[in-house]
């Protein structure tokens, strides 16, 4: 098998070394898993700080967690240059990415930690992100949103027959606000981007910024199977048809969270 084998992937996992503080290497577990299980070769390729432009450019798929501002910061003093550059030039051709908490705030304009200087992003995703000091309260609990974003959130109802709700658990200090980039989805319950306008994550070509860790995709495999049929798309050049996975573990799971806070899998219930 080797990369450019269209019936291979390749997951570029961004510094896992310095980004893997909240869980979200369960995205990968779950991207690889459920391709492996509809037949498909996956590498993973760690993209730590020895990584090189080149190692970027091979990427089907980006993957990247969260992390506490000081490795953050780090992050951002090697994500520049021809690396930068690739990643940029990846996601704007339409490879797809999945950026969890800390590594989306690094992909805006600029993260402002809770100590120290504004860090300069890669301002692929136009928002920007503000920590409002040390003394803030941190936005932390289970949180639960409509998918909204187009055309992922239609294409996601089309596949699944209900509204899609995405499920995770947040903890962040930083309060993320939209410039002209759609929000990933409307809060329904907790805080999303910062706990104010209601908006939760932005969705730029296809890539997905969102707050949820918890990990995000296992406990929301229809949009891991987007991602995955967006990366081999994107990959192949033609249309793909997943097989379909029994989920059937999933479902009580997500209903049993969902009934705990007072939502339903449908989007005519909703309230906060
Ligand atoms: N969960 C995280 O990735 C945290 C990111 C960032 N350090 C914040 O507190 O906002």
């Amino acid at each position: 098998m080797s990369a450019s084998d269209p019936q291979t992937l390749t997951i570029g996992w961004l510094y896992p070394t310095l980004m893997s503080t909240y869980g979200d290497r369960g995205n990968v577990i779950c991207l690889q898993r459920r391709a492996q299980w509809r037949g498909f070769d996956v590498r993973v390729v760690r993209l730590d700080l020895d990584a090189s432009a080149d190692d970027f450019a091979l990427i089907d798929l980006f993957v990247g967690g969260g992390a506490q501002d000081r490795q953050q910061e780090i992050v951002m003093r090697d994500l520049r240059g021809a690396k930068a550059d690739t990643l940029s030039d990846r996601i704007e051709a339409g490879v797809p990415g999945s950026f969890t908490c800390g590594s989306p705030q690094l992909l805006g304009h600029y993260y402002e930690p809770a100590l120290g200087q504004r860090i300069a992003g890669l301002g692929i995703f136009d928002f920007v992100t503000k920590h409002p000091g040390p003394d803030a309260a941190r936005c932390i609990g289970n949180v639960v949103y409509e998918l909204t974003a187009q055309p992922l959130a239609t294409e996601i109802a089309t596949d699944t027959g209900t509204t899609p709700l995405a499920i995770g658990f947040e903890n962040h200090g930083g309060r993320t606000y939209l410039g002209d980039v759609q929000p990933l989805g409307q809060v329904l319950y907790g805080n999303g981007n910062n706990g104010k306008d209601g908006t939760e994550g932005a969705f730029y070509r296809r890539a997905i910024a969102t707050y949820a860790h918890g990990p995000l995709l296992p406990k929301n495999p229809a949009i891991a199977d987007w991602l995955l049929r967006a990366a081999l798309e994107q990959k192949t050049g033609k249309p793909v048809t997943l097989i379909p996975l029994d989920d059937a573990l999933v479902q009580p799971a997500r209903s049993a969270l969902l009934q705990r806070l007072g939502l339903q899998e449908t989007a005519s219930s909703r309230h906060k």
